[in-house]
């Protein structure tokens, strides 16, 4: 069994303590590495590095930061296949969705590799004649990035890339279940020749590297993707000495099918916005409103298409609805169905759960499940799924359906499919969410800026707007 090394400092060691964390695969239950259980001491090694480079690092020539992430880039694009490999091993999407996820992760760094160059800053016309006033963009610091399993490549370079464009250096923690993906782009973070110290990756115990991240005052930015009941607890923590933060945290994203919808397009993309990653993305689709008039055919449509989604193992061929990361996922979702049932819903597709029984460790399958007769007052259109279950809630107004769609703490995602222009706008500007889309349900991509309101997050990553998260003004005014 391979025992991997964590990164700090420019140099691969091990945790002082010695011992290590297991990493199973969600498929099979079974251990398929150790890495190490670092804590406090190797935070702060981390930190200290990440301090120790910035001064170097952030006077780095734009240009020169924009070639190393253009390395780390072709060098993702040539591994492709060995980190989709890894990926599918340790978080189970099917291997066809992890080479689509190292794509996207590398597109952080093409798109960064840009932007690190177009780091303007401005003059402002002085009201006084012998005053000549400027504003500087400048890095940051030290940044903490802590990520979730779901995307173990994405959600880190969608950190990284602009960081170390702004000219920041990063410490890491990655999520226990995923630790092999950041493994991975650390020896390509490695090998592009980024300098010792800029780049740190920490694995174990996420209290005890949360703590000394959050309460160390050279760490001066948290950036954070994760559920909202961990970002709160992370802010309230970073509070102490008052660091910068992103939070991008959970979603409980509505689909609204008009009475006017183009159905196929409608199903094409509830499907797009659900099975993606089994549906354990922040952004699926969790809520389906229906109007009653189509309600029938809209399910029918659903049913022949669901048919076809092979679930199983992500290694094996065809297979495109992997595994839940956990026992604790299989066993959330399994009682939103059973509460959603016990007051009235019905089965309409799926909603046999099975676990193989090998170990508590993985193996927990959900058959994509399409449940009708949904309420109000059931838990699945109350609390994020973050699995293959859909709920279809019937509407009759467009008045009512924004209203329902609203009513949440999130403000993550929302889609909805339609044929007038005039709803389109209406219904857009309505909805409370920080990502729209309009019969569209695969909206991510690294140009655009990805964050929620509400509960769902703070800042946005991904475009110019993810930039912005690790600078800081500085306004100069010079009496001439
Ligand atoms: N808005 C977004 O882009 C995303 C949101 N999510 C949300 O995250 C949840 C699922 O992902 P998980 O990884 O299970 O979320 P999680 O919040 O349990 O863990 C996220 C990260 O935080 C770390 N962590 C947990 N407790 C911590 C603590 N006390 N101090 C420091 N670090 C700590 C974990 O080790 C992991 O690295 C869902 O609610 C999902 O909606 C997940 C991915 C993306
Ligand atoms: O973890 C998530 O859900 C991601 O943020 C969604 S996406 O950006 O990969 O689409």
């Amino acid at each position: 069994m391979e025992t991997y090394k964590i990164y700090i400092d420019g140099t691969w060691v091990t945790a002082d303590e010695g011992s290590n964390l297991e990493v199973h695969n969600p498929a099979t239950g079974e251990l398929i590495a150790n890495v190490p259980n670092g804590g406090e001491k190797e935070t702060k090694e981390a930190i200290e590095a990440a301090h120790q480079a910035f001064t170097e690092w952030s006077a780095v020539p734009a240009n020169i930061r924009s070639g190393y992430l253009r390395r780390v880039y072709q060098l993702m694009m040539e591994r492709q296949n060995e980190i989709a490999r890894v990926m599918t091993l340790e978080q189970g999407k099917p291997l066809k969705e992890a080479i689509g996820e190292v794509h996207y992760a590398a597109g952080f760094l093409d798109w960064y590799a840009e932007e690190a160059k177009r780091i303007y800053g401005e003059t402002i016309p002085a009201w006084s004649p012998n005053k000549r006033l400027m504003v500087l963009k400048q890095p940051v610091g030290v940044v903490a990035a802590i990520t979730p399993w779901n995307f173990p490549a994405a959600m880190i370079t969608r950190k990284i890339a602009p960081a170390l464009a702004a000219g920041c250096t990063v410490v890491l923690k990655p999520a226990s279940q995923t630790p092999l993906t950041a493994i991975k782009l650390f020896e390509i973070f490695e090998e592009a020749g980024i300098p010792k110290g800029v780049v740190n990756l920490v694995t174990g115990s996420a209290q005890k590297i949360g703590k000394a991240l959050m309460e160390d005052t050279r760490v001066r930015k948290l950036t954070f993707t994760g559920s909202t009941e961990v970002g709160k607890k992370l802010m309230e923590q970073s509070a102490q000495t008052v660091k910068k933060v992103s939070l991008e945290l959970g979603g409980h994203a509505p689909l609204i099918v008009f009475e006017d919808a183009d159905l196929d397009k409608a199903v094409e993309g509830a499907l797009a916005s659900k099975l993606r990653n089994c549906g354990q993305t922040c952004i699926s689709s969790n809520r389906f409103y229906v109007h009653h008039k189509i309600k029938e055919v809209f399910i029918e449509k659903l049913k022949e298409k669901l048919k076809d989604f092979k679930v199983g193992n992500g290694m094996e061929e065809g297979v495109e609805v992997g595994p839940l990361i956990d026992g604790k996922s299989f066993e959330r979702i399994k009682a939103q169905i059973n509460d959603a049932v016990a007051k009235g819903a019905k089965i309409e597709f799926g909603g046999k759960a099975e676990h193989n029984g090998i170990t508590q460790q993985g193996g927990y399958f959900i058959v994509p499940t399409l449940l009708s007769n949904v309420t109000g007052e059931m838990l699945v259109t109350k609390e994020e799924t973050f699995g293959p279950v859909i709920p279809v809630i019937t509407f009759e107004t467009d008045e009512e359906v924004i209203k329902m769609a609203n009513d949440t703490n999130y403000g993550l995602a929302a889609y909805f499919f339609t044929e007038s222009l005039s709803r389109s706008m209406r219904v857009a500007e309505k909805l409370e969410f920080g990502i729209i889309g309009i019969n569209d349900g695969k909206t991510s991509t690294p140009q655009a800026p990805f964050g929620g309101y509400k509960e769902s997050g703070i800042g946005r990553e991904g475009g110019h707007y993810g930039l912005e998260e690790f600078l800081e003004v500085k306004y100069i005014s010079m009496e001439i």
